[in-house]
């Protein structure tokens, strides 16, 4: 470990502002005073546009030698309490503090992880915006890793919509004037004769996880460059807190083809290359580059693609899932959450599986990826393909999706198109939804408030006259909550209550002013998040060892997180374990991946642990699992695993 790039950032000093948030954005307004000093600084920034990169040629980098690891072991003083992997804050026990030359360098007291997460609880309710609050845990992160994951880890509910969606999309969009430090690599076009190098540049040996986005299609907001780096850095806490995979072992990157968003290509702090996005055929061989330096670099490392644009999203995956270690979050994890969450649906419906018809508003990486998952479920029942497919209606922007609307499709969405539409066109929602009489209304549009009070109260319509008791499933899926296609408040008033809902970011409990003897009625949300898949699935792939993640790796992730509600999550009516529940869930997502792949011959682990958990069965596989899994605890010692 090279301490000198962990080291912490002092100049991460926050202050709380009085000022309400606005209600997109919660990035703080500014002061006069400050508005004088950014225009100072833009004007600073201007100038340094002209300067241009530290590289804007394509040669090799060619560097005198390669990193070298520091050893926790040999590391005193300022170099164990400035590496946030090492740095145990006030934990550090009088004779740690003795063998490590820390006496003096700390204040006198000594204090239990709790303790230290207590106070930075109570700091965090202090700040004003979620993006202050997410500052102020990045610079934890950024001092003591041990602290950050047992916060997050211990206050999951309250702490992931900080470091995840929402408020992530919100950083994501800010990204490059909040930058304080590194923490990712970054991985521009113009260095691609030296992706070998900059992976190997990475401070923590032999990776195991990382989540490689271009930023092309962050969240529901669209093509965010560079800063979409949020998302990876994000998501791979959340591999930490939710699937215990050690911090060290994981790598977030950014790949940089350019951007087309005009917004960030004038902002003078954009840190990424000032340039429309190279042609596609570029950046899918800048993509095979990328891939191949990963196989040679870091051989075991499981790589989870992330919010790509639709067409590189299907693309990338065909291209390399059967040669690499890979699988795409946004089609198959999401695809996997979604298909969990509609088994356990369909139960609470009413409407029997093969009654079911499905709305899809959205046709892109998630709208096709969950379709395709859930004809998989369909055709695993029992129908025939063609059965399943006619069970699914997509709508994008044009209409319904069908093969003779006039306008050439995308290769992802002709699998589902319709042919049976006798020549009608259906443009609008409330169109399809009078024509289709759909049981299920999915939203991955990325559009606000799509879900309109008639498009809701007509998919309640069209579920009432199937006969008394049946409830309708809406889930609005977009992230963050700006792209959220209706609210958990207008779902259960537009449908009197009866709802299945399940949303990708979080909505809070609601409560229906009922009134007279009745009372009144709080009603719950479900997060349909693919939270609830991809940390259990990349740990799955990762200790079976897995050559690849197979389709089955992928649908058992989704049958085994609908099995894994305990009985007071079925007794209240949820469909997904409660988020402060991730953890177990995940293990039993691990659990069952792992034993897909080795019902698919791609698990490399030795036979005869296979064989030992198979006379066992799954408490020997589970307790195999835990004993691996990142736990930080008070006073422990060993902090890492270099
Ligand atoms: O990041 C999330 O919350 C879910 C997801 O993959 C997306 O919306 O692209
Ligand atoms: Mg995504």
């Amino acid at each position: 470990m090279a301490s000198s790039a962990r080291s912490a950032d002092s100049s991460d000093v926050f202050t709380p502002r009085s000022t309400s948030p606005s209600p997109l954005t919660d990035f703080n307004p500014m002061s006069s005073v400050d508005v004088l000093a950014i225009e100072e600084a833009m004007k600073l920034a201007s100038l340094d546009q002209h300067r241009g990169y530290a590289q804007d040629h394509y040669t090799e980098v060619k560097q005198d030698h390669d990193t070298e690891y520091l050893k926790e072991s040999e590391a005193s003083a300022y170099q164990v309490l400035r590496e946030p992997l090492w740095n145990k804050g006030l934990s550090f026990t009088p004779e740690q503090r003795v063998a490590k030359n820390l006496t003096g360098l700390l204040p006198h007291a000594m204090e239990s992880l709790e303790t230290q997460c207590a106070r930075a609880m109570k700091m965090i309710h202090s700040r004003q915006t979620g993006i202050d609050k997410y500052l102020y845990l990045s610079s934890v992160k950024a001092q003591n890793v041990d602290l950050f994951y047992r916060l997050l880890m211990d206050n999951i509910r309250d702490l992931m919509p900080l470091v995840y969606t929402p408020t992530i999309g919100d950083v994501c969009l800010q990204y490059s004037t909040l930058y304080t430090r590194p923490e990712a690599l970054y991985i521009s076009i113009k260095q691609r004769k030296s992706i070998r190098t900059m992976l190997r540049n990475w401070p923590c040996p032999n990776p195991e996880i990382c989540v490689v986005t271009d930023g092309s299609r962050i969240l529901g907001l669209g093509d965010l460059g560079i800063n979409g780096v949020g998302i990876s850095i994000g998501k791979l806490a959340l591999y930490t807190a939710a699937a215990g995979i050690h911090p060290a072992k994981t790598l977030p990157i950014v790949l940089d083809t350019g951007t087309n968003n005009e917004t960030n290509l004038k902002d003078p702090f954009y840190l990424g290359l000032r340039q429309k996005r190279v042609s596609y055929a570029e950046q899918q061989a800048f993509m095979d580059e990328f891939m191949e330096a990963v196989k040679e670099v870091y051989p075991n490392m499981v790589i989870q693609f992330e919010d790509f644009d639709s067409e590189k999203a299907f693309n990338y995956l065909d291209r390399y899932r059967n040669n690499y270690r890979a699988f795409n979050d946004d089609v198959q994890g999401t695809g996997a959450v979604v298909l969990a969450g509609y088994i356990n649906a369909v139960n609470l419906s009413s409407v029997p599986l093969e009654e079911q018809r499905l709305v899809f508003m959205g046709a892109g990486s998630a709208g096709v990826g969950v379709a395709k998952q859930l004809v998989e479920y369909y055709t695993r029942r029992g129908l025939t393909e063609a059965e399943a497919r006619d069970k699914f209606f997509l709508v994008d922007t044009k209409g319904l999706v069908t093969m003779d609307r006039g306008d050439k499709l995308a290769e992802h969405k002709k699998y589902f198109a319709r042919v049976d539409n006798a020549g009608h066109q259906f443009r609008t929602l409330e169109e399809v939804i009078e024509y289709v009489k759909p049981s299920a209304l999915v939203g991955l549009a990325a559009t606000f408030g799509i879900f309109t009070e008639s498009v809701i109260r007509a998919l309640k319509a069209s579920v009432d006259a199937g006969g008394l008791g049946r409830r309708p499933i809406l889930f609005p899926l977009s992230n963050p909550l700006t792209k959220a296609e209706c609210t958990f408040e207008q779902a259960v008033q537009w449908t009197d209550g009866s709802v299945v809902f399940a949303s990708g970011s979080p909505f809070n409990s609601f409560t229906l002013k009922v009134g007279g003897d009745a009372g009144d009625i709080t009603y719950h949300p479900n997060q349909g998040n693919n939270v609830y898949v991809f940390p259990g699935l990349g740990l799955g792939a990762i200790l079976s060892k897995a050559t690849r993640v197979t389709d089955d790796m992928v649908y058992t992730s989704a049958a085994a997180l609908a099995g894994s509600l305990n009985a007071e999550e079925v007794h209240q009516g949820l469909i997904y374990p409660k988020i402060d529940r991730v953890r177990d869930a995940s293990i039993i997502v691990a659990r069952e991946v792992m034993k897909a792949a080795r019902r698919d011959g791609v698990s490399e682990l030795p036979e005869s642990l296979w064989i030992e958990w198979e006379e066992w069965g799954d408490v020997a596989l589970t307790n195999y699992i835990k004993q691996r899994v990142y736990n930080p605890t008070s006073f422990s010692e060993a902090k890492g695993r270099l």
